[in-house]
């Protein structure tokens, strides 16, 4: 029987290796991390991501051939296969800090393959990487090989969180990189025959390695590069009287351009895309490539400039200033169906209207009030001036209450933000709420998942993002 382990148990680690395990019942799987909690829980009726489908996935294997375990190192060494899904995010400190790969987790992780094994093995990058990380990762591990061959490939992963178990199910492609060696290619083979119990084989591209580690930073860069692209003419749509939903359609519909992830919002967030392009672009300057560098850059950018336009635009519909009014926000996870808030748009939303003295009320259906006082009170570092860290004020999180419910959160409000675009929030009852807030009652879509137009007649105020702007709007412009 193949054997195979995994290094990290998280986002990527947990859901791509119980699939694995499911569509793969002559494989056993364990998987494997240094955190007790996050073990205790994939061992739980309560997993520790909340991710549709993935329950009922590891609950059809875990103790037949899916095992999460701490102890990484029997694992590792009995392994013919080890993937290496570890953390790996952004330099805070340092050489590169603010834009270069944290790869500490990584080495740490290859120095322990190196110590531990006692027999060949195909070790895996499937977490995002700067390119030529394998180079730097054969060295360590051959240095210290005590006569093992190690062969590394580039596996990098696609998914999306929310979708992860159907992205996993039915990828677009899955990408394998590998030496140009004679043992290069029969490790690309191994893994490619793991992939082949479900995946197309045609779906199954195989390159070099470096041209692997690349498209996955590339993939990345030009998926956050369309939102940026959108949320750019979402802004120029609410200054000309253009409807940014009409715009996408009519550009998507161009089948070289294409429909999806053309939706204009508050910013993207997720673990991801910023620290993917930070990386990319580090990557361009220490090449000499200072113009590709500020290509990409611009990405980030604009992300930051929508939020910041969300932010005043909030402000100063409400008669300039939030001071001492409670605002209502809906949704704090950095998309629907997850419970993940990493780079989530709404904690820079949140502690822009903490800047200007509001009082807030967050509701979110998967994300916990000790998170939310996690990601709000934590210090944000800014990657654009590297020495700088902005914290939030302690007495600004007594402004912020975390409640159970849309209705409570919408309350005596002055203002609703919809920040994350949870299904629920479409079925509110809205009369019910407008009811019950403050008037003038505001409501800002950071998703545009509700109707405007009925919102207006019911008696709100709406802003809805890169959407013509009502007479109210127009006579408060925001400053970006
Ligand atoms: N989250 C996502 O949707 C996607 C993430 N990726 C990439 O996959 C990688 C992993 O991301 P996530 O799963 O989101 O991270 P995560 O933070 O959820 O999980 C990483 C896990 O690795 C463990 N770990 C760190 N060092 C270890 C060591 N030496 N030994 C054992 N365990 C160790 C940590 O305790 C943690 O549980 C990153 O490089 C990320 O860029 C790629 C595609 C999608
Ligand atoms: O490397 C990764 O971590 C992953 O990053 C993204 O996946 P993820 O961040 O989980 O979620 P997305 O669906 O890409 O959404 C990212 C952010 O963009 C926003 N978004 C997405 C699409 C869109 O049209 N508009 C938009 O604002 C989402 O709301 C969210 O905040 C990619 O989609 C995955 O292919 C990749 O594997």
């Amino acid at each position: 029987m193949v054997k195979i382990c995994c290094i990290g148990a998280g986002y990527v680690g947990g859901p791509t290796m119980a699939v694995i395990a499911f569509k793969c019942p002559n494989i056993e799987v364990v998987v494997v991390d240094i955190s007790v909690p996050r073990i205790d829980a994939w061992n739980s009726d309560h997993l520790p991501i909340y991710e549709p489908g993935l329950d009922d996935v590891v609950k059809k294997c875990r103790g037949k051939n899916l095992f999460f375990s701490t102890d990484v190192e029997k694992h590792v060494c009995e392994a013919d296969i080890v993937f290496v899904s570890v953390n790996t995010p952004t330099k805070t400190q340092g050489l590169g800090a603010g834009k270069a790969a944290d790869l500490t987790y990584w080495e740490s992780a290859a120095r322990m393959i190196a110590d531990v094994s006692k027999s060949d093995k195909i070790v895996v990058e499937k977490s995002t990487v700067p390119v030529k990380t394998a180079e730097a990762i054969e060295k360590i591990l051959m240095h210290n090989s005590k006569g093992i061959n190690f062969q590394i490939l580039s596996n990098p992963e696609f998914l999306a969180e929310g979708t992860a178990i159907e992205d996993l199910f039915k990828p677009d492609r899955v990408l394998i990189g590998g030496r140009e060696t004679p043992e290069g290619a029969k490790a690309v083979e191994a893994l490619k025959n793991v992939y082949a119990h479900w995946v197309p084989v045609e779906q199954i591209i195989c390159t070099n390695l470096w041209s692997a580690e690349l498209s996955k930073l590339a993939a990345n860069a030009f998926l956050a590069q369309r939102i940026s692209s959108v949320n750019a003419m979402s802004a120029l749509c609410e200054a000309t009287g253009a409807d940014v939903t009409q715009v996408s359609y009519a550009v998507g519909k161009d089948t070289r351009i294409g429909p999806k992830f053309l939706n204009a919002s508050v910013g993207f967030g997720g673990s991801c895309f910023q620290k993917d392009i930070l990386n990319l672009v580090y990557i361009c300057e220490c090449n000499g490539l200072p113009e590709v560098a500020n290509y990409w850059k611009q990405v980030i950018k604009i992300n930051d400039y929508q939020k910041n336009r969300f932010v005043n635009r909030v402000v100063s519909s409400m008669f300039n200033t939030v001071s001492g009014k409670k605002i209502a926000v809906l949704g704090f996870a950095f998309k629907k169906d997850t419970g993940d808030t990493r780079e989530t748009p709404a904690i820079d939303v949140c502690k822009g209207l903490l800047g200007d003295k509001a009082k807030i009320d967050i509701y979110d259906p998967q994300v916990s009030k000790d998170q939310i006082q996690r990601d709000l009170t934590m210090k944000k570092f800014d990657w654009d001036h590297p020495m700088h860290l902005q914290p939030s004020s302690p007495t600004s999180m007594n402004k912020v209450n975390v409640v159970l419910d849309a209705y409570e959160a919408a309350k005596d409000a002055h203002g609703i933000c919809i920040l994350t675009e949870w299904d629920e929030f479409k079925a509110l009852d809205y009369k019910k709420i407008y009811g019950n807030m403050q008037k003038p009652a505001f409501l800002f879509d950071g998703r545009n998942v509700i109707d405007a137009d009925k919102m207006r007649e019911i008696g709100f105020i709406v802003y809805a993002i890169g959407k013509p702007l009502d007479q109210w709007l127009k006579d408060m412009p925001a400053v970006a």
